[in-house]
């Protein structure tokens, strides 16, 4: 496949700082791949200083495997390919001596974050201390860290009453933090920003390092992001930025496309090379998408255009409720297998909100569609890798008291509640750990006997198997896996066999993670527990979790759908309050709704079908809804808004007409299942 002038050049222009606009489907991973092997074959760069940063983990490990066809293994181990925040970590880990905690830190991530704030907002009973306050009080903390403000910055910045309580929760959670040695994920980030700001020696060191750095979905990053990009770089630089503002579909994560602006202001030699040519989607489809973003406010034009024929018409259904426009997708999919032989795993749903799954779920199951959902929930938010990764996170650091508190009653060891509580009261009072305060039991009067022995037995544990570090990391999880009898434990509090089976075969997953970072691969290097255990906190492995590789549709949100491709795709839940969403349009945000509806379109290679349906059950009231605003925005010509047309009756003609194949009868037999019009 030869590369069109504009993917050369973004590929050959290196001296100097250049920010790559390449549009959907231009091929922009190619050109980062091109362009490292660019840089080590024909520039001389050597791969050590070459540092490419990705959105996610997820494509971090594409590009190493997309690389591996053409560099040699060794040569890749040494580029720096990973997230901004496992940069961030690199960075802390490499610079330890020069920061004030010790190297055995831990990883705070969201859940154990509500729960520190759900602590310190209880003894305050002004607060709302409700899983949905605590998200708020999260994310306003995660902005004031983001634009780098101290708590006492913020608590003077607040314009309010209620955000001068949340500036002295961010001190109390930010002291508990530095007290534990624990770091969160905005940490990772400005953390390093701060040190490279502070220490010019370090900045030179690591300026010089990363000689070359690519940095992939540009307009995705937040403030705290580009702060660390420009302390990684000089104005002169030589850096190569990719990025679509019309798919900048993160803001809510503080995600700043404005940044795509910024970069010529603070670079001014700034070359911008625009990618256009998309090699994905029908003509029609890219019209379609070209029409809707042209109601966009832009300030870097581009226009994508594509040399694939023209494609079908895209059509819009219309359900009377949520369960009939489902069915209507359930029947178009079973027309498209059955008769146009498209396999099920080419043909995407893909929705606004979880929440939209739900009934399509439970019509798919009923048409006997096979189906695949983008678990949106890390591997580690499961309760028993939770549980196991908080055993080894006490392991590595007994003062990790949020670990602690998860780990001392599971499986049960008849340490209640009440205990608990007195033990944190203890080393509230005592500034100790609750391992700190567990470990020194037989001074507390207030206990039991029995409940001390019970404490007692529990550290006894805990100190045997940290001894233990000169076995391999993968024996230490099995060992604490058999004492604490995990498996048993799981049999007993889980109902269903298949939860249990679940349960039991994602631990066997983990072990085998666990050999397997141990040992290192292709990839990546050998890794200690600690090293591991980090590692797994900040890797999303529901990406790396091998996907069932059988023929299923594939459901997802519009936000995970980024950066793939289907032939077909279905964007169901076209109407207002749901595309554009409420809240965006109780806030004017509707422009972000819009480049999210332009990523969903242009995932789609040659059909793509809008779905809504009339009438909607919401708390428990019937709505009333109208067709989302965007579908007016796309050219008409190009829609066929469909009543219902009936595929039942196109396959019943085609029984007739004596094409008696099974195949087909056996669609038809799917049909009859749901009920149609
Ligand atoms: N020069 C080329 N000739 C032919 N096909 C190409 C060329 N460049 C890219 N492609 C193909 O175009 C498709 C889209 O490429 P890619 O997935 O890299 O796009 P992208 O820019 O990352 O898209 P998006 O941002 O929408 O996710 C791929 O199937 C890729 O193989």
């Amino acid at each position: 496949m030869s590369l069109n002038s504009a993917q050369k050049k973004a590929i050959e222009f290196i001296n100097g700082p250049c920010l790559i606009l390449a549009g959907a489907g231009s091929g922009k991973t190619k050109v980062i791949i091109n362009k490292i092997i660019y840089l080590i074959n024909h520039c001389k760069y050597k791969a050590d200083n070459i540092t490419a940063v990705t959105f996610t983990n997820k494509s971090a490990h594409e590009m190493r495997v997309r690389l591996s066809e053409y560099l040699n293994v060794l040569e890749i181990k040494k580029i720096i390919i990973s997230t901004f925040h496992s940069l961030g970590l690199e960075i802390i880990k490499q610079e330890i001596n020069a920061l004030k905690f010790n190297s055995n830190f831990t990883l705070f991530d969201e859940k154990d974050q509500i729960m520190l704030l759900k602590k310190i907002c209880h003894k305050d009973k002004n607060i709302e201390d409700d899983i949905q306050s605590l998200k708020k009080i999260n994310i306003m903390i995660s902005y004031w860290k983001n634009q780098f403000y101290t708590p006492l910055q913020a608590e003077s910045l607040a314009n309010s009453h209620l955000e001068k309580k949340i500036a002295y929760i961010y001190k109390k959670y930010n002291d508990y933090l530095c007290e534990s040695n624990i770091l969160d994920f905005d940490d990772l980030i400005c953390i390093p920003t701060l040190l490279l700001k502070k220490n010019q020696k370090i900045q030179h060191y690591w300026q010089k390092k990363i000689s070359y750095l690519l940095v992939d979905e540009y307009q995705d990053t937040n403030n705290s992001q580009y702060e660390l990009i420009k302390m990684l770089t000089k104005i002169d630089s030589n850096f190569t930025f990719v990025g679509d503002d019309d798919q900048s579909i993160y803001s809510w994560r503080g995600a700043n496309p404005e940044n795509l602006l910024l970069l010529k202001k603070d670079f001014p030699s700034l070359k911008v090379i625009k990618m256009e040519h998309n090699y994905r989607s029908s003509g029609r489809i890219l019209k379609v998408a070209n029409s809707l973003i042209s109601n966009n406010i832009h300030f870097l034009k581009k226009k994508l255009f594509s040399n694939l024929e023209y494609g079908d018409l895209i059509k819009v259904i219309v359900g009377k409720n949520e369960e009939n426009e489902a069915e209507k997708i359930a029947k178009k999919i079973l027309y498209q297998h059955a008769i146009k032989k498209i396999k099920y795993q080419d043909c995407a749903i893909l929705y606004r909100g979880n929440y939209q799954s739900k009934i399509l779920e439970k019509v798919l199951i009923k048409a006997n569609i096979p189906y695949n959902i983008s678990e949106n929930s890390s591997f580690f938010s499961r309760p028993e890798i939770k549980d196991l990764i908080s055993y080894i996170r006490v392991i590595i650091n007994p003062n990790d008291n949020y670990a602690f508190m998860r780990i001392i009653n599971v499986p049960s060891r008849k340490i209640g509640l009440i205990t608990l509580n007195k033990l944190i009261q203890w080393a509230d009072k005592e500034n100790k750990s609750l391992f700190q305060i567990s470990d020194d039991i037989e001074a507390k009067n207030l206990l039991t006997e029995r409940t001390k022995n019970k404490i007692k037995k529990f550290i006894i544990w805990i100190k045997k198997i940290t001894q233990l570090s000169y076995l391999q990391p993968s024996d230490i999880l099995d060992i604490i896996i058999n004492d604490i009898k995990y498996e048993m434990w799981l049999s007993k509090i889980l109902k269903e066999p298949n939860q249990i089976k679940n349960s039991i075969d994602n631990i066997h997953t983990l072990s085998t993670w666990f050999k397997n970072m141990l040992q290192g691969d292709e990839f990546e290097q050998p890794m200690t527990l600690s090293q591991i255990v980090t590692r797994m906190t900040l890797r999303d492995i529901s990406n790396n979790i091998k996907k069932n590789k059988r023929d299923k549709v594939q459901l997802m949100t519009l936000h995970a759908s980024k950066g793939l491709e289907f032939p077909v795709v279905f964007m169901i839940g076209m109407c207002e309050g749901i595309l554009p969403n409420h809240k965006s349009i109780y806030h004017n945000n509707i422009e972000e709704e819009r480049r999210l509806t332009y990523v969903g379109i242009t995932r789609a290679k040659k059909q793509l079908f809008f779905t809504y349906c009339c009438q909607r059950i919401q708390y428990g009231q019937i709505m009333h809804m109208s067709p989302s605003r965007f579908l007016f925005e796309l050219p008409k010509e190009d829609l066929h808004w469909n009543t219902y047309i009936s595929s039942v009756k196109s396959l019943q003609k085609i029984e007739k007409n004596k094409l008696k194949i099974y195949h087909i009868r056996k669609i038809l037999k799917q049909y009859k299942k749901l009920k149609y019009e």
